[in-house]
């Protein structure tokens, strides 16, 4: 395997960036970039440590989520839900990862379907420049079934850039550019950060009156 394509690279550092925010907890998370105008991209293997940095951090998949060089290593568990987004759209990163935080809002906001938000700066970083735009996430249901997973994450996959909450597991962010996934994922995590606080002093005032 090459490691050190521009593709390569790029997924290598934003890697070590997440790891660095220590989003790969347990081993959970997975990303992937796709080569050139391709079919194929690079993905984590399943079931590393995503904290440390290795020459068999990434192999190479098709659309279908097949390795297309001899390898011993295994794609993610849920290359399926990465191959959903680069079959359908532009995007050219997708990025995963497991936060207390991000679990703790798809469980606040799972029944609801979707958790909204509005009036908040940060909503720019995902693109929506307007002053009254609303963010909106989807939240789906954590099947342990991985195509039946990819089935219902496929119906909120419309948009070169976006993010589906999958309840009581983890975020799946993607973007044109590893840059702008990256973007799209630390706006969601400050969101999630900035409700669950204000969630938290509401409550701590209301129980003042
Ligand atoms: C140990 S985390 C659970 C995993 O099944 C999964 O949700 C995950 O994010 C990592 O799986 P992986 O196969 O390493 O990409
Ligand atoms: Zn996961």
């Amino acid at each position: 395997m090459n490691t050190d394509t521009k593709e390569w690279l790029e997924l290598a550092e934003i890697k070590a960036e997440l790891a660095e925010r220590d989003w790969f907890m347990g081993t959970s998370g997975n990303l992937s970039i796709r080569e050139p105008d391709g079919p194929t991209f690079y993905i984590t293997a399943s079931g590393k440590d995503k904290r440390k940095q290795t020459d068999s951090d990434f192999l190479l998949v098709d659309l279908k989520g097949s390795p297309v060089q001899e390898t011993e290593l295994r794609p993610s568990a849920e290359t399926l839900l990465h191959t959903v987004i680069y079959g359908k759209t532009k995007a050219n990163c997708v990025l995963h990862v497991h936060t207390v935080e991000n679990n703790v809002v798809s469980e606040l906001y799972g029944d609801e379907g979707s958790v909204t938000f509005r009036n908040q700066e940060i909503i720019k970083a995902t693109g929506r420049w307007d002053e009254d735009s609303e963010f909106r996430i989807p939240i789906i249901y954590n099947h342990g079934d991985i195509p039946l997973l990819a089935e219902k994450f496929n119906l909120h996959v419309q948009d070169d850039s976006g993010a589906v909450l999958i309840r009581n597991h983890g975020i799946t962010v993607w973007g044109k550019s590893g840059f702008e996934a990256k973007r799209i994922l630390e706006a969601c995590e400050f969101l999630f950060q900035y409700q669950l606080l204000l969630n938290t002093q509401l409550a701590h005032t209301a129980s003042l009156t």
